[in-house]
């Protein structure tokens, strides 16, 4: 995935300028920055969910309105319809995409997507009786249903209790290991960020630009405790300088 020159404005206010990033296959990268920099843009971008002004999104050799068959998108909040049951709404996802097969091979698959983040014992359950952890879980699912290259992740544990949010951010990096998945994560917790990613893109506060671009060398999930740890996030604080951004960014949410 490439980003090339890329500009957004808002009537006069410029969102994001001149920003390049080139992203691999199979790298779990998160954008990390302080509110209103330009994150949720940037992925929205990507996700062809708004446009830009200027310059260039390709996945692989294809620019992304013809590449939205690849991406899949978790938002923070899980957005289920909340009367149909876990399984049907992932079934729906499938069915919005056009996925081919009759309605019992996309509900076998959805269940399969189920099973991937632990809950198809719940597959019957209504959406709206289940808890946040388990909403999210179903929209990962949902995610991971259509097949997705490359999986888009806004914030998604943020809205989550402390203890379901490191569940799910130990579950994320286990399914990422095991599928060889592109993740691209947008996060304001520089914890999280280094807990989860295999390289953190590093945005200023507004005039945004890109102020780091760190590769995060541990096993993951990462132990926030080990000095490696620590030594990334005092890397990527001292990017800030004396900027009141940082204390956003590492206002620690682990509990
Ligand atoms: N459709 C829009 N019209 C006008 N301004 C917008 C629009 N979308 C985003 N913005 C502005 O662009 C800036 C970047 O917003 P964005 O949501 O990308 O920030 P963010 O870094 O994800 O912040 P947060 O962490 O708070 O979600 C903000 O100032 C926002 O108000």
């Amino acid at each position: 995935m490439k980003i090339e020159d890329l500009k957004v404005q808002y009537g006069t206010e410029v969102v994001l300028n001149h920003m390049n990033l080139t992203i691999e296959q199979g790298q779990f990268v998160c954008l990390l920055g302080p509110s209103g920099c330009g994150k949720s843009t940037m992925l929205r971008i990507i996700g062809e969910l708004t446009s830009h002004h200027g310059g260039e999104v390709r996945v692989g050799e294809r620019p992304t309105w013809e590449a939205w068959d690849r991406l899949a998108y978790v938002f923070q909040a899980p957005r289920l319809v909340p009367w149909r049951n876990a399984l049907d709404n992932v079934v729906l996802g499938m069915q919005l995409r056009g996925m081919p097969g009759s309605k019992d091979e996309l509900r076998q698959q959805a269940r399969e997507a189920l099973a991937t983040v632990d809950i198809e014992h719940l597959a019957k359950r209504p959406a709206h009786v289940l808890s946040g952890g388990e909403q999210q879980r179903v929209a990962i699912a949902r995610g991971l249903a259509v097949k997705p290259e490359i999986l888009l992740m806004d914030e998604p544990f943020s809205a989550l209790d402390v203890q379901t949010r490191h569940q799910l951010r130990d579950e994320i990096v286990r399914l990422w290991e095991r599928t060889g998945l592109t993740i691209i994560f947008v996060t304001h917790d520089v914890d999280e960020a280094i807990i989860v990613g295999n390289r953190i893109v590093v945005f200023s506060p507004k005039p945004t630009t890109m102020l780091a671009d760190i590769p995060v060398d541990l096993s993951h999930p990462a132990n926030p405790l080990s000095p490696q740890f620590q030594l990334i996030r005092k890397q990527i604080v001292a990017k800030f300088g004396d900027d009141p951004a940082v204390e956003e960014l590492t206002e620690s949410n682990l509990g």
